[in-house]
């Protein structure tokens, strides 16, 4: 593989399994500073997995995983989190009996140096959903499903990372909470943070990528631009059913 001498972010020839199931089968991306990424791909095809093995949840058999040149591939998810990298992961994770007032402090509280200006504070967080700004007192565990994964993405924001991995944030939002959050990406993506968004709304993605791949089958099968994606129908027929 070629590796990019600007990549912030990469993957080589990642290879994981569950078990006996082959499931990622030698991943290579790479991701510049300040860039969206899209990785798009059919239900099961291991976006999850990808997203697990970057942050260290599922162990890869093979392959390595750099961090502004760092070989992160052996780190604890801990560890992987305070080098910079977080995880948004599918179907939310919030601390339910933490208020969200209390959730976004804490990740203020805990939040790595913010030398480049890239952390939000919760104000900006509440200014960006006001629905969490309505709800700021009451418990994550009592916010419907689309708020806790705002909340989710809020907390991810205000602890200032590096790299911050999104799997499918969409999923389950009403058509006004995805528009929020989409509107909240694209502010975060005009802070030029880095992010490698999983998503299965191929419009979502395509309007806030700088990249797109798509995974099948546990591969890399395209890459390219938004546009180049969006102009080719065979593609999206192909691997995404669209
Ligand atoms: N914990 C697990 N143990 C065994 N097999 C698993 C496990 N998690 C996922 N798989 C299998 O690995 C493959 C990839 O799953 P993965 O969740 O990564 O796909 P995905 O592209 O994220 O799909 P979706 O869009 O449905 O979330 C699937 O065949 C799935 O059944």
């Amino acid at each position: 593989m070629n590796t990019w001498p600007d990549a912030f972010f990469s993957v080589a020839d990642l290879h994981t399994y569950y078990g006996d199931s082959y499931v990622l089968q030698g991943i290579d991306l790479q991701v510049r500073p300040g860039e969206v990424l899209a990785v798009l791909g059919r239900n099961g095809v291991g976006k999850t997995t990808l997203a697990k093995s970057i942050m260290g949840f599922v162990g890869h058999r093979q392959g390595a995983i750099h961090l502004q040149g760092a070989d992160i591939s052996r780190h604890t998810p801990e560890a992987r989190s305070r080098a910079g990298i977080a995880l948004v992961p599918q179907g939310r994770r919030t601390f339910k009996s933490l208020s969200v007032a209390e959730t976004l402090d804490l990740a203020a509280h805990l939040k790595r140096f913010d030398r480049d200006g890239l952390a939000w504070s919760p104000e900006e967080v509440y200014a960006a959903f006001p629905r969490l700004a309505e709800r700021r007192n009451n418990r994550a565990g009592k916010l419907s499903g689309g708020e806790q994964q705002m909340l989710a993405v809020g907390r991810a924001l205000v602890g200032n990372p590096k790299l911050l991995v999104l799997d499918e944030p969409t999923e389950g939002l009403s058509p006004l909470l995805v528009q929020e959050l989409h509107a909240v990406l694209g502010k975060v993506k005009a802070r030029r943070s880095t992010l490698i968004l999983i998503e299965q709304r191929l419009k979502f993605a395509l309007a806030l990528a700088d990249r797109v791949i798509i995974l099948s089958k546990g591969k890399v099968v395209f890459e390219s631009t938004p546009q180049a994606l969006d102009a080719d129908p065979d593609t999206k027929q192909r691997y995404l059913g669209i």
